[in-house]
Formats: C-alpha cells, sequence, structure tokens
C-alpha cells in the first residue's frame, strides 16, 4: 500500500468488475446538453481499466436532459408522456456520444434499456443476467439505462441510482462507483450548507445516512438518498459502492489505487460472505455435479474451489456463470456454485488436471471449474 492509499478500500483495490454510474447532474452541461468533452474523459478513464483488464459496465442518465435541449425546452416537463418523449429523443445522442468515444479506444459499446419488470421477473432477468454476462465476455462495454420511453410512473425507477445497485446485483460486482456533481456524500446538502463535512466512509446499511442524505438538484433525480439507498442494496451482492466526484481528474483510476476520495459505503457482512448469502438464494439451478469423494472432503472440510480433477460426471445445460449443485456419490447434495466452464466445454475436462484444460480445450478460463468465492457449502 503506497502513501495515498487508505485502509478499508482493499474492496476497491481488488476490482475485477465495476458499475460505473453517471448521473445526470454531471453528464448534461448546466442543463446546455451533454457535455462531450466530460464524456470523452470519462470513457478515456473507463478504457484504461479495462485495458487493465478490469471490467465495467456502465449506467449512464441524460437521456431526458439531452432530449429536452434538442427539442428546444427549457424546463424539465412534468407530464410522463413527455419526459417519455424527450428520453427518446436524448437516449439517441447519448449512444451516439458513448459509442463515438469508446471507437476512439475500439471499443464496442452496447445499449441495454431496462425497466423494473425486466429485473423483477425471474426469466427476464437470467436473460438480461445472460447478455450481460456475454457482452462483457466479449470485451463490449455495455451502456445502460432506464427505458424510459415504456414505463410508466408508478414502476420507474426514477433515478439510475437504484438501477445501478441493481445491475451491481445482477453481475455480482466487486463495487458500484456513482460519480455525481458532490465530492460524496457530506453530512448535510452542501449546496445549502457551506460548513457541511464530507463522510469518507461507513456503513452501507447504516440507518443514520438516511437521515443526512437529501434530495437531488435541477437536473438529477433522486440526490444522495438514492444513493445511500443504493449502496444498501449493491451490500447485499456484497459489492461496496463509492459516491465521487466525476470531476475530479483520473477519478476513477484513483479509486482503484485506493486513494481516498469521495465516500465509501461498505456491505455490513465481509464481500465474500455478503455476496454467498446472495448467491444462496437468487440463482436457479442449471445442472449438477458429480463428485468423488476427495472433492467432497476438501469443499467441506477446507472451503477450497472445485477442480476438473475432482468431477466424475455432470448432467443438464449450462452455460459459464450459471449456479449448478455439487453431490456427491450417493446422491446427497454438497454445495452449490456458478460454473466457470458451460457443460459442453466441463464434460471434456472432467477428471482431468487443470494444467491439461488449455490443451483440452483450446484456452483456458480458469484452472477451476468453480472458484471457492462462487461455492456455497450446503
Ligand atoms: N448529504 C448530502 N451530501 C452531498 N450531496 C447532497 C446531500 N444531500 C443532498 N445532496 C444533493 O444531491 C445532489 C446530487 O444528486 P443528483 O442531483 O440526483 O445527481 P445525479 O444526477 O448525479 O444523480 C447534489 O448536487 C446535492 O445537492
Ligand atoms: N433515465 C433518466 C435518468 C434519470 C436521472 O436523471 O437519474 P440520476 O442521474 O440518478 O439523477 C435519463 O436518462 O434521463
Amino acid at each position: 500500500m503506497n502513501d495515498t492509499q487508505s485502509p478499508g478500500r482493499e474492496a476497491l483495490i481488488n476490482a475485477q468488475r465495476l458499475v460505473v454510474k453517471i448521473g445526470s447532474a454531471l453528464l448534461t452541461n448546466d442543463g446546455r446538453g451533454l457535455d462531450d468533452a466530460a464524456i470523452g474523459e470519462w470513457v478515456d478513464q473507463i478504457a484504461a481499466l479495462h485495458a487493465r483488464g478490469i471490467q465495467v459496465v456502465l449506467v449512464s442518465s441524460g437521456a431526458v436532459a439531452a432530449g429536452m435541449v434538442r427539442l428546444g425546452w427549457r424546463v424539465r416537463p412534468s407530464a410522463v408522456h413527455e419526459l417519455q418523449a424527450a428520453a427518446a429523443v436524448g437516449q439517441n445522442s447519448l449512444t451516439e456520444c458513448y459509442e463515438g468515444h469508446f471507437a476512439r479506444h475500439g471499443l464496442l459499446t452496447a445499449q441495454i434499456l431496462l425497466t423494473h419488470d425486466d429485473l423483477s421477473n425471474r426469466k427476464r432477468y437470467l436473460n438480461a443476467r445472460s447478455a450481460l454476462r456475454t457482452l462483457v465476455g466479449l470485451r463490449v462495454v455495455p451502456v445502460i439505462n432506464e427505458n424510459d420511453t415504456v414505463v410508466t410512473n408508478e414502476i420507474r425507477f426514477g433515478d439510475n441510482d437504484t438501477l445501478g445497485a441493481l445491475v451491481a446485483n445482477l453481475l455480482e460486482a466487486d463495487a458500484l462507483v456513482i460519480l455525481t456533481d458532490q465530492e460524496g456524500l457530506f453530512d448535510a446538502d452542501p449546496r445549502s450548507n457551506p460548513q457541511a463535512r464530507l463522510l469518507s466512509e461507513g456503513r452501507a446499511e447504516d440507518p443514520r445516512l438516511a437521515a443526512v442524505a437529501g434530495g437531488g438538484g435541477a437536473l438529477g433525480r433522486g440526490g444522495m438518498a438514492t444513493k445511500v439507498r443504493a449502496a444498501a442494496l449493491a451490500a447485499r451482492s456484497g459489492a461496496v459502492t463509492a459516491i465521487a466526484s466525476g470531476r475530479q481528474p483520473n477519478v476513477l483510476a484513483r479509486l482503484i489505487q485506493g486513494e481516498r476520495l469521495g465516500t465509501l459505503l461498505r456491505p455490513e457482512r465481509a464481500p465474500i460472505a455478503a455476496r454467498k448469502r446472495w448467491l444462496a438464494g437468487q440463482l436457479q439451478v442449471r445442472g449438477s455435479l458429480v463428485l468423488d469423494a476427495g472433492a467432497v472432503k476438501v469443499l467441506r472440510k477446507r472451503g477450497s474451489s472445485l477442480l476438473p480433477v475432482g468431477v466424475k460426471s455432470l448432467s443438464g445445460s449450462f452455460v459459464r456463470g450459471d449456479m449448478v449443485v455439487c453431490m456427491d456419490e450417493q446422491g446427497e447434495r454438497v454445495a452449490k456454485g456458478l460454473v466457470n466452464y458451460g457443460s459442453n466445454e466441463a464434460r471434456h475436462i472432467l477428471g482431468k488436471p487443470s494444467h491439461q484444460i488449455a490443451s483440452v480445450l483450446g484456452y483456458m478460463e480458469a484452472p477451476e471449474l468453480i472458484h471457492r468465492d462462487n461455492l456455497i457449502v450446503l
């Protein structure tokens, strides 16, 4: 750890998968339309993380604000149909803007518009999850927003903080980074309290945070209240949340280096424990593996990862990232976990030592079939 690193920020330093949310307050040049230069800089930062092998999924607001400018509207409408129209016009500009900037780095983007239904309906949730995982695996940067044009008032997330947290859950991201127009969460709204002090760290589920977090500005929607709630949601799957200013130079890389920037809100449980709890409750089982006695023993006694060498047979049809159940040779359930290889690939490597994976499959995704962080012993 170097001088600028702060203890407690290890979860960010080690993050392999990030959800970065950029808010309307930041994206839209004080209501003058999308801030193309600023967007270009965030894209440069995301591309730099990407080049280091860190997966980044972007949740970007700004459609309504950009659409308003294109339509020549000076005041944000309150009628839902007008907001929907503005979002439809503005989403085009937003997509175009990101696509152009990511193309400078040779990166593809994918536009994903989600509604509440997509994440609460089990089937659509799993579809969204596998589409996002596939895109990330293809090294495409997903750019997500709420599908404002088809949602009605009652079901809309409204703010993208909540959407960002749900996406962090969906992808079991290590961290949710919320970039906004303030340095972080203060002990009072700094717009109305110049004496307000920045809170550097806290627990995502601390009930006292809700009391200090107020509403949003003219362009943004949720303010800090929704960011604090988003941190609690993200914590359910073990993600830490950082709330920081998008105007800080190189903010993403600095956060990932562990620099004490913005506000860090940590999950109650250790990330791995929270993540396992989440995994246990959330995912549909797609297949099963039969383990030999040695593998059963190390899973139960040492909490080890499951290597292909300890697996005797498999059934079901699953893809990388799906949940499977592990059983002993007598049919007793031993563990559940997320596989690193789909059933078609896994079949070829069962019973084989990990150093042979690359020669059998032509590539190696990981030496283990299920990593211990993704494994729940039953
Ligand atoms: N305790 C607080 N600390 C910091 N900002 C706060 C706090 N309470 C309310 N706010 C307001 O939240 C705003 C950021 O939220 P919002 O306008 O929704 O932005 P975004 O579009 O980035 O989500 C700030 O500009 C600030 O006025
Ligand atoms: N989906 C909306 C985003 C709503 C919004 O402004 O959210 P936030 O940035 O969280 O305050 C849009 O693109 O305009």
